[in-house]
């Protein structure tokens, strides 16, 4: 059953939040009493739909439905999960969670706050245990961390289920053990902001100077290996010890005015905005936000290939829903292996779904026939695997941005080393491509073929049985250049 959650509060990362539960499938149901909420939603959903589906390698799920209540008590009627995002101030969160709680006193409520800490959210609160912080970064429907924190006051059991709720949508959990103002993150960026403000008031650095000091470098290794890993790193051969011997006294000298606040007087903030407008007032905020989304994408991606930091946790989020799109395997005719959406990532330059992503929806569909005979990851960690030597790709038909495809496995023959099949990848119920392959069983460690275990052909057999009597496909043996 499709679940709901409830978005009190419609803003920038209310907006977000609702576009990472529909994206992942969840109904969203939206409470904010702005008369603009769904127009700035459905932008929001707008840029989202554009940017989070090119992160996934597998299907998204079916998007949720997206309403607007009227009120709160609507809004979270029935709710598995309410995600408060209201504005920054602690008397309105204090109001909503009480409204909330009058109709739904158990359900998890996570709060979006950049710095309240949960114990002064809980305060009067009618349960405070199930009110705690879930602090995203924006876009929130991009970046996976949500700063997890409990007070001493908040249900272990309830935290665990919100961290689980969180990783199902795709994001990572961190779990800050102790609550302290600000969580982890945001103590950093308000500590590099205000340092910032300092060197434009100063007349040091324009705002885009900073931005580039940052971007064309340290912003860089941050976002794949954070503060410790990249000064470990920095610290040469001799490691963490000799980067802090070298760069401890530093410290002590005057390189930073962290301490500090600058008073924010109307001619910093002329200053400030000035600068930026110079910088950036060329785009809209919305344009602002597509370069922002594909940029990220593209960095994300990378990670994900390299399965590091932000990218790990992406390939995490596909292998829990691959589990999910498993198709349930019949044995008399082409047996359904896999269901696959035409995502972003897959589209060339001719608009269209692009080559060599037809062998990669062939590789979904013979894994998932594979892992059905149990040469699955278990099997493969014993030392044995099914390796592929021929492939031959035959190009039917076109598959196009969302469509979505099928991928099925007709096995033409099989003996103890070798598994003969045809794969059909279809839109509709009609071929997009053919691909005819020959697989091999393997002792990786010997590097050569051998014969498949009882296990395995147990399996095996019985489907290739049933498959003898399926119509061979006319395309089976066929060579490039052949006539029809
Ligand atoms: N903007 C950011 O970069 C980040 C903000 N946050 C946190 O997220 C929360 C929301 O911030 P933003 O989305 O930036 O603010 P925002 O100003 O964009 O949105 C706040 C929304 O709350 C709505 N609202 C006000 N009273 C309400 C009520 N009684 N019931 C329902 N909705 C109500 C407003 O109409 C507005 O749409 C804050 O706690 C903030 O600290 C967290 C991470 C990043
Ligand atoms: C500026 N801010 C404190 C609201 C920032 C955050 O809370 C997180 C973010 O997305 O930068």
């Amino acid at each position: 059953m499709t679940r709901k959650a409830a978005i009190i509060g419609g803003g920038v990362i209310g907006g977000g939040w609702a576009a990472r539960f529909l994206l992942n499938g969840w109904n969203v149901s939206v409470f904010d009493p702005d008369p603009q909420a769904a127009r700035k939603i459905g932008e929001v959903m707008a840029n989202a739909r554009a940017s989070l589906p090119a992160l996934s390698d597998i299907p998204m799920q079916a998007e949720g439905v997206l309403s607007f209540a009227d009120t709160i008590t609507e809004a979270v009627q029935g709710a598995d999960y309410i995600q408060e995002s209201v504005s920054e101030r602690l008397e309105l969160k204090h109001r909503v969670f009480a409204q909330i709680q009058q109709s739904c006193p158990d359900t998890l409520i996570g709060s979006s706050t950049s710095g309240f800490k949960p114990s002064e959210l809980q305060q009067n609160a009618a349960n405070p245990a199930t009110i705690f912080v879930a602090h995203p970064f924006n876009p929130v429907y991009l970046l996976p961390l949500a700063e997890v924190v409990p007070s001493p006051a908040s249900d272990p059991a309830a935290i665990e289920r919100a961290k689980e709720i969180l990783r199902e949508i795709g994001m990572f959990p961190l779990h800050v053990r102790k609550e302290i103002d600000a969580h982890i993150a945001d103590r950093f960026l308000e500590a590099v902001w205000r340092e910032a403000l300092w060197l434009v008031k100063d007349g040091i650095a324009t705002t885009e100077e900073i931005d580039e000091a940052i971007r064309m470098g340290f912003g860089l290794r941050w976002g794949q290996m954070g503060l410790f890993e990249t000064y470990r790193v920095a610290g040469g051969e001799a490691g963490m010890k000799h980067f802090m011997a070298q760069f401890g006294p530093c410290l002590q000298w005057p390189w930073t005015k962290l301490t500090d606040v600058p008073e924010f007087t109307e001619e910093l903030v002329d200053l400030i905005a000035g600068q930026s407008d110079a910088q950036s007032g060329h785009h809209t905020i919305r344009e602002l936000e597509r370069i922002r989304d594909g940029n990220l994408v593209g960095f994300l991606r990378a990670l994900k290939d390299r399965n590091w930091g932000a990218g790990k946790v992406l390939r995490e989020h596909d292998e829990r829903r691959r589990v999910a799109f498993v198709a349930a395997p019949a044995t008399g005719a082409p047996m359904v292996m896999a269901r696959m959406q035409v995502l972003p990532s897959w589209i060339d330059y001719n608009g269209h779904m692009t080559e060599s992503r037809y062998l990669f929806a062939a590789s979904e569909t013979s894994d998932a026939f594979l892992r059905f005979i149990g040469a699955d990851m278990d099997y493969v960690a014993t030392g044995f695997s099914y390796y592929t030597a021929e492939s031959h790709i035959m190009h039917k038909g076109e598959a196009k941005l969302g469509d979505h495809l099928t991928g099925s496995v007709q096995v033409i023959a099989a003996d103890e080393k070798r598994l003969h099949i045809f794969i059909a990848i279809q839109k509709d119920g009609v071929d997009v491509a053919t691909i005819e392959q020959m697989l091999l069983h393997v002792d990786m460690a010997a590097g050569r073929t051998v014969a498949a275990p009882a296990a395995i052909l147990d399996r095996l057999t019985p489907v290739a049985h049933a498959h003898a009597g399926l119509a061979r496909p006319t395309a089976v043996g066929r060579f490039t250049g052949q006539r029809n």
